[in-house]
């Protein structure tokens, strides 16, 4: 089986990929989107929603309309009053998640279209599915995922952009750059991972002694934030915490350890001078506080890491979980876990929240 290392390097050729065959991938569905849609609800939950949120505010700002996310479960047990012009994406990358099942199965039943977003087309959520969109790369072997979570963020931004081409929110001439924007990225995704694999191998004994990571991000980085916790979480095994700037000022730092390995995630856009403000404090009482930043970032010290993209803070997503996943990845080596074998076989016997 491959790693989740391999799969990070596998990105740049699935992100070729999706950008050559985008359009085939999405046509047939985008033609059976109702052009008075007025806002976009997204049914997801763990790195699929994390991609989610890392791609969201690109999707409202490109579409112009409110773009929310929900979980499934809570979705469907309790939220179930759906606009007529609301435009559902339930995101199930394996496909197999049992809330997303059953929201599709809700929604549908009440009379909504859904779109289903997964890499899995014979999964249940592509059966259950009326409208499947075909996420365009191979189903990820590795349970804890790291290239379809990036796949993911991709394949919404560029649904957005579709989408808001046919509803006449982009003309030709937007779409352009913004496309040239992105094949950009995509073109320098192994210098990203080149930089991001050495920050981790100089910094990984130190890491290693971590007992909790903290995560705080903004903006498109907050979905990046909130995968460092999943992943962290899943694949090392120790605490951690993926927060939004203002989320963590707000309360949790008085939940600050003076032992927390803090990484701060910088798409340089418009609240860089608020996470200075953070840094100054953290800098203060923590010793171990990291920036992962997009481009350059004047202020940067010998332990951050610049990965070299100054570009729309906006599509900063589609880079910056490179060395969050390489790290949880190594972490997990470090630590020996064995991510090819399920922790509790008896889990999913038990719960069935895999179907
Ligand atoms: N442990 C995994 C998560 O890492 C994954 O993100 C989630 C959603 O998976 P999917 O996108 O296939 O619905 O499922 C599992 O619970």
């Amino acid at each position: 089986m491959k790693s989740i290392e391999d799969y990070v390097h596998l990105e740049p050729k699935y992100y070729e990929a999706v950008l050559q065959n985008y359009e085939d991938l999405f046509a047939k569905q985008i033609g059976q989107i109702n052009n008075n849609i007025t806002n976009v609800v997204i049914y997801a939950t763990g790195s699929s929603s994390n991609a989610a949120y890392g791609a969201l505010p690109f999707m409202s700002n490109i579409l112009k309309m409110p773009v929310k996310i929900e979980e499934p479960s809570i979705a469907e047990n309790y939220l179930l009053h759906v606009e007529q012009n609301s435009l559902c994406i339930a995101i199930s990358q394996g496909g197999h998640s049992y809330s997303v099942v059953k929201i599709i199965q809700r929604l549908q039943d009440a009379g909504n279209t859904v779109f289903a977003l997964t890499s899995e087309l014979d999964s249940p959520v592509g059966q259950v599915c009326h409208h499947v969109l075909d996420m365009g790369m191979p189903v990820e072997e590795m349970p804890y995922v790291s290239a379809g979570y990036s796949v993911e963020i991709l394949d919404l931004m560029l649904l957005a952009m579709l989408i808001a081409q046919k509803t006449g929110k982009l003309s030709s001439v937007e779409f352009t750059p913004i496309l040239a924007e992105i094949k950009n990225i995509a073109r320098q995704m192994p210098e990203v991972i080149k930089r991001a694999s050495s920050w981790v191998e100089n910094n990984i004994s130190k890491f290693a002694t971590a007992k909790r990571l903290v995560f705080i991000g903004y903006g498109a980085a907050y979905g990046v934030s909130r995968e460092g916790e999943t992943k962290t979480t899943e694949a090392v095994r120790i605490s951690a915490w993926g927060k939004e700037l203002e989320e963590y000022m707000h309360g949790p730092y008085l939940g600050l350890n003076a032992d927390d390995f803090i990484i701060c995630l910088d798409p340089m856009g418009k609240l860089h001078d608020r996470l200075a403000l953070l840094k100054r404090f953290l800098n203060k009482h923590v010793k171990n506080v990291y920036t992962i930043c997009a481009g350059k970032d004047e202020s940067e010290t010998a332990v951050d890491l610049s990965l070299g993209i100054t570009t729309n803070e906006l599509l900063t997503s589609l880079f910056m979980t490179v060395p969050i996943h390489l790290l949880a990845y190594k972490l997990s080596q470090v630590k020996k876990i064995d991510l090819q074998h399920s922790a509790y076989p008896d889990f999913d016997q038990i719960t069935a929240s895999k179907i």
